[in-house]
C-alpha cells in the first residue's frame, strides 16, 4: 500500500472507527458531490470558524450536509417495564432454585430495563424498577456480596419500594452493615426495620448475638484511593509529574520532557487523573460508564438501557455529560465514530456551555493548517455531526437554534472547538486498558483489554521513543507512569506510543509513526538499526566501557573460549573482559530468579530483583539486550497487577 493511503487509513480510523457506519457515507457523498473545485477552495481556508461555516453554508454542500444532520434524532435503547417484569420473574424462579448465577444473570438484565418509577403505571404500578432492585439485592446477598446487595437494597428503596417489602429490605441492609463490619449503620437500619409496623420474622436477640460476634472488626468506611505517590513530589510548573522532570523544546520535536535529577528503576513520575475520557462503546455492558470499573452488576442510568455503572456515585457523576449523551447514543454506535471522536464530544459535554463563554475569544484564532483537505473535510463533517447532537440535546438552551437552522454564533463556535479537538485528540489520546489473567496460568501471561481513551495533558508533554523509558499503567482513568531503566540528569524521558522496537520492525515502527503522528523517527533504535526479540539471542551481548561517560561498546564474541580483554576505540581505556563477563553471569542468574518468582506469584519480590538486575546491568552491557527487555517486560506486567486488574 502506497504511503499517502496508508497515512489517509490511520488517519481515518481516528475518526470513525467502523467502516458500516452512515457518518463515512456522507462524508464520501459530500466529497463526490462537492468537487475537486471546491475541495481546493474548502483546502485553502485560513480558520476553522471559515471551515464549520462552508461546510454547513456552501451552495455545492449545503443541501446533503443539512439533509444528512436533520436524521440526528434521539435514539437510544429505552426502557421496557413489560421485559424487565419477565426477567425479573424468571430470575426469582432461578432464585428460589439456588441457581444463582443464572438468576444473577437475568436480575441484571431486569434491572438494565426497568423504567424510572411511573413511567409505565400499566405494569406493576410503575414501581418495576424497585422490584428488580429487591429481588437482585437477595441474590447478591446469598452470594455474599454485601456490599452490592446494599447498594441495590436502598436503590430499591430510593425508588419507591412498595411499602409491604420495606420492612425487610431494612433488615436485609442492616444484615449487609453486619457483614461489613459497619455495626453503627446497622444498629440504624435494624432499628427502622424493627419500627415498621408490618415486620413479622425479625428477632432482635439473634441481632445482637450477631453484634456481639463481631465486636472489635469494625472496618473503617473509606479506604485510600490507592494511587501510588509521585518520586519526590509533584513539579510545580507541570502538575500531576515529578519535581524531577522539567519540560524543553526543540524545533524538530517540540514540547519535550528531561529528568533533572537521575531516577532510580520504579520510580513514579507521573500520576495523573484523564482531564476527559471516554468509555468505548463495546464495553458499554461490561465495564462502568464512569470510572471503568468492571461491572458485576450495574446500577443502570434512569433513561437509556445501553449503559451502566459501578455504583450510585458515579451515575450521578456521570450526570453532568450523560444527560446530553443518552438520548443519541444508539445514533453515535450507528454513525461508527470513533472513540476520539467521541472524547472530542465528551470534552465539551462534560462541561456547561457557560464554562466555554468565558473563553470564547481565545479560540477565534486562526486554527492550523492541515496539508490534506480531504482529511479537514471529513473532521469538519464529524464537527458538524457532533455539534448536531449538543443541538438536538438541548445543551446550548436557548441560545441554540433547531433542526437545519443556520446556525447561531455560539454554535458555531463550539463546532470550531469540536474541530480543534478533532485534531488534537488523535496526537494526543492515551487509550486505557485492564490487564487480564487467567486463574489458572502461573506463567506470568497476561493480556491487555483496551477498553477506553483519555486525554492527559501533562504526560501527553512526552516524546515518542522506541525503548521506552517509562511503564505506563492505569488505575480507573488515572494513568500511572514509571521509570523502567535508569536515568541520569539530563536524559530525555519518553514514552512509546505504539510501536516498541522489540516488536516491529524498523520499517513498520517508522511507516506508523510517520502516518499517525506524522514525525520520523530517530530514536537510538530506529538509527541503529536494532534487531527485533526475536531475532535477540543470549548470545548478543554488547560491553560498556567501563570508565564513566564513555560511550565506548565491544560485541562479546559468540566464542567466549577466546576472550581477550579490550581497548576502547572512544577513549583506549582497557577493559577487563572476564571480569565483565563474569559481571554478567552473575547479572544473569538474578535475572532468572526473578523469571521463577514471576512463576511462583511472588510479585512484589519478583519487581525488586528484576529492578536490580536492570539497575546492575545498565552500567555494564548496552541495549538492545535479550534479558533486560524481557525483564523490563515483567516490570511492566508486575506493575500493572496494581492496577485495572482482571482475573477471568
Ligand atoms: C503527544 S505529542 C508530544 C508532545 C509534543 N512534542 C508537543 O510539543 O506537544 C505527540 C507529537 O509530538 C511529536 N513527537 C513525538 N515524539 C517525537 C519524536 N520522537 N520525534 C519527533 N517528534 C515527536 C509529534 O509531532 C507527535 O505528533
Amino acid at each position: 500500500m502506497d504511503e499517502a493511503r496508508y497515512a489517509w487509513l490511520c488517519s481515518s480510523v481516528t475518526l470513525q472507527s467502523d467502516k458500516r457506519g452512515f457518518f463515512i457515507q456522507l462524508a464520501e457523498s459530500v466529497l463526490e458531490s462537492a468537487g475537486a473545485d471546491w475541495l481546493s477552495k474548502f483546502g485553502g481556508l485560513k480558520n476553522d470558524k471559515q471551515r464549520v461555516i462552508a461546510c454547513y453554508n456552501d451552495r455545492e454542500v449545503r443541501e446533503l450536509v443539512r439533509g444528512t444532520l436533520a436524521n440526528v434524532q434521539k435514539i437510544f435503547r429505552s426502557k421496557n417495564a413489560s421485559f424487565a417484569k419477565t426477567k425479573r420473574e424468571e430470575a426469582d424462579h432461578f432464585y428460589s432454585k439456588h441457581k444463582l448465577d443464572k438468576a444473577l444473570q437475568l436480575a441484571n438484565q431486569s434491572v438494565v430495563r426497568a423504567p424510572l418509577p411511573g413511567v409505565d403505571p400499566k405494569v406493576e404500578d410503575g414501581l418495576t424498577l424497585s422490584l428488580c432492585l429487591r429481588s437482585r439485592a437477595m441474590i447478591l446477598f446469598e452470594t455474599k456480596d454485601f456490599e452490592l446487595a446494599l447498594s441495590d437494597f436502598q436503590l430499591s428503596l430510593k425508588y419507591k419500594l412498595p411499602e409491604k417489602y420495606k420492612a425487610d429490605a431494612y433488615q436485609m441492609m442492616g444484615e449487609c452493615y453486619l457483614q461489613l463490619g459497619m455495626k453503627d449503620k446497622a444498629k440504624v437500619s435494624i432499628g427502622v426495620a424493627k419500627n415498621m409496623a408490618t415486620i413479622k420474622k425479625f428477632s432482635f436477640t439473634n441481632f445482637r448475638k450477631e453484634m456481639n460476634r463481631t465486636k472489635g472488626s469494625e472496618k473503617s468506611g473509606t479506604g485510600t484511593d490507592g494511587l501510588p505517590t509521585l518520586y519526590d513530589g509533584e513539579s510545580k510548573a507541570v502538575p500531576c509529574l515529578s519535581s524531577n522532570l522539567s519540560m524543553k523544546r526543540s524545533d524538530i520535536a517540540g514540547r519535550y520532557i528531561v529528568a533533572n535529577a537521575n531516577l532510580p528503576v520504579g520510580a513514579v513520575v507521573s500520576v495523573e487523573p484523564a482531564y476527559s475520557s471516554v468509555l468505548r462503546m463495546e464495553k458499554h455492558g461490561s465495564h462502568c460508564l464512569h470510572c471503568f470499573k468492571r461491572l458485576k452488576c450495574g446500577v443502570p442510568c434512569p433513561t437509556c438501557s445501553g449503559v451502566a455503572f459501578c455504583s450510585s456515585a458515579c451515575q450521578t457523576k456521570s450526570l453532568t455529560y450523560h444527560v446530553w449523551e443518552c438520548p443519541f447514543m444508539e445514533l453515535m454506535i450507528g454513525s461508527g465514530m470513533s472513540v476520539v471522536s467521541h472524547l472530542s464530544l465528551r470534552m465539551v459535554t462534560q462541561s456547561k456551555l457557560q464554562y466555554f463563554e468565558t473563553f470564547i475569544s481565545g479560540l477565534k484564532k486562526p486554527g492550523t493548517d492541515h496539508p490534506e483537505p480531504k482529511d479537514f473535510l471529513f473532521r469538519t463533517l464529524m464537527a458538524l455531526l457532533l455539534l448536531q447532537i449538543l443541538r438536538n440535546s438541548g445543551y446550548f438552551g436557548e441560545k441554540g437554534s433547531s433542526g437545519i437552522d443556520d446556525l447561531t454564533e455560539i454554535e458555531i463556535w463550539i463546532g470550531c472547538l469540536l474541530l480543534r479537538h478533532l485534531q488534537v485528540t488523535q496526537y494526543n489520546a492515551h487509550e486505557i486498558y485492564e490487564t487480564l489473567a487467567k486463574q489458572t496460568d502461573n506463567t506470568g501471561n497476561t493480556k491487555t483489554n483496551y477498553m477506553a481513551v483519555g486525554l492527559y495533558p501533562a504526560s501527553a508533554l512526552l516524546n515518542h521513543d522506541c525503548t521506552p523509558t517509562l511503564a505506563r499503567y492505569f488505575i480507573g482513568d488515572t494513568m500511572v507512569l514509571r521509570v523502567e531503566r535508569p536515568l541520569f540528569t539530563g536524559e530525555e524521558v519518553s514514552e512509546n506510543y505504539g510501536p516498541v522496537f522489540t516488536m516491529k520492525t524498523l520499517d513498520d515502527r517508522q511507516k506508523s509513526l510517520m502516518a499517525r503522528y506524522k514525525f520520523r523517527c530517530i530514536c537510538e533504535a530506529c538509527r541503529g538499526k536494532w534487531p527485533m526479540l526475536s531475532q535477540l539471542t543470549e548470545a548478543n551481548v554488547t560491553l560498556k566501557c567501563r570508565k564513566r561517560g564513555c560511550k565506548g561498546t565491544y560485541n562479546l564474541p559468540i566464542d567466549q573460549n577466546k576472550l581477550e580483554n579490550w581497548h576502547c576505540s572512544k577513549c583506549s581505556l582497557e577493559n577487563r573482559v572476564e571480569d565483565q563477563v563474569a559481571l554478567y553471569k552473575s547479572y544473569t542468574s538474578d535475572y532468572e530468579r526473578g523469571c521463577s518468582l514471576l512463576v511462583q506469584q511472588e510479585i512484589n519480590e519478583c519487581v525488586n530483583v528484576m529492578s536490580e538486575f536492570i539497575t546492575n546491568c545498565n552500567p555494564l552491557i548496552s541495549q538492545p539486550n535479550r534479558n533486560v527487555c524481557l525483564a523490563m517486560e515483567v516490570l511492566r506486567a508486575c506493575w500493572s497487577s496494581h492496577a485495572n486488574f482482571y482475573i477471568l
